[in-house]
């Protein structure tokens, strides 16, 4: 301590960043491979509750391979993941359904069962985890159909009846039937156009507002980005290369993150976003 500077001791009084937040998942040192190839290594990345955390890197960088890793679909060969401050390694059958139930997930493909109207997918994760009666089911499905703004008379309808954007929102729907605490999201807005990318960003900022609701999204969309994450991570040379806010990426001389939020496409946005 003598030997410290001004500075240092500064530095040492004042609290880490983001230490008073409550950390709802927490990723260390994970690595995965498949076969002799590594995708992730030695990655860590810490969710807190209530943001928007939007999650990109490049095609192939291992986005998903983290976002299933972190569902336990993928085995890690290294590291740890807690969540809701539980060792996934180290819980049991029981904590697992009950840490099942509190996530909700949207993938990016295979959003909806086709052979089930959207109601019924929505009904889905309760009959898997509750044992509710059938009347309260429906009523618990169409509050989440309304939810999400679609409109009531969707609940009866099956996938091929509805537009992209709607079926994205039923598997949002589908997501919070068991209300749960954070929800992952792989590129909820591939396939929109513009405006209905921008309306489920807005309604998934109103769930983080008005429900508390945590969420990590992979993206693509600089939209998305630039308009609704609270902080983002960039994913490249198998781990996490830069986190933090816009502001922070927007800085960051990292140069696959400069081309990417700094290129032609983001400072169109940018502007956009200014005026
Ligand atoms: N089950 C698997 N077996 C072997 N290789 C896999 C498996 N799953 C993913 N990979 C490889 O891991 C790498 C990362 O894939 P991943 O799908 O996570 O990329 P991504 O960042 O999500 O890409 P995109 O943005 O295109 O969706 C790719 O090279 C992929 O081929």
């Amino acid at each position: 301590m003598e030997h410290m500077q001004d500075q240092d001791l500064e530095a040492a009084s004042a609290p880490p960043q983001n230490a008073d937040r409550d950390v709802i998942l927490k990723v260390r040192d994970v690595s995965v491979s498949f076969g002799p190839k590594a995708v992730l290594d030695h990655l860590s990345l810490d969710i807190y509750r209530g943001e928007i955390l939007g999650f990109v890197g490049a095609s192939g960088a291992g986005k998903s391979v983290l976002l299933r890793t972190i569902l336990g679909l993928n085995r890690k060969s290294s590291g740890t993941i807690e969540i809701f401050g539980l060792n996934t390694d180290e819980i049991n059958d029981a904590e697992r359904v009950a840490v099942d139930m509190r996530i909700g997930v949207l993938f990016q493909h295979g959003a909806l069962f086709s052979a089930l109207t959207v109601k019924e997918n929505v009904q889905v994760p309760m009959r898997e985890y509750l044992d509710l009666p059938q009347r309260l089911m429906d009523e618990l499905a169409l509050l989440k159909i309304k939810l999400v703004g679609l409109p009531a008379d969707a609940a009866d309808k099956y996938p091929s009846e509805l537009s992209g954007g709607m079926i994205k929102r039923a598997a949002l729907a589908r997501a919070l039937a068991l209300d749960p605490d954070i929800i992952f999201l792989d590129e909820p807005t591939s396939g929109l156009d513009p405006i209905g990318a921008a309306d489920f960003d807005e309604l998934v900022a109103k769930m983080r507002d008005t429900m508390g609701l945590t969420v990590y999204m992979v993206t693509h969309d600089l939209d998305s980005l630039f308009s609704v994450c609270d902080r983002i991570a960039v994913l490249g040379q198998k781990k996490v290369l830069v986190e933090g806010s816009l502001q922070d990426m927007l800085a960051s001389e990292e140069p696959w993150v400069k081309s990417y939020f700094r290129g032609k496409r983001a400072r169109q946005i940018d502007l956009t976003a200014r005026n």
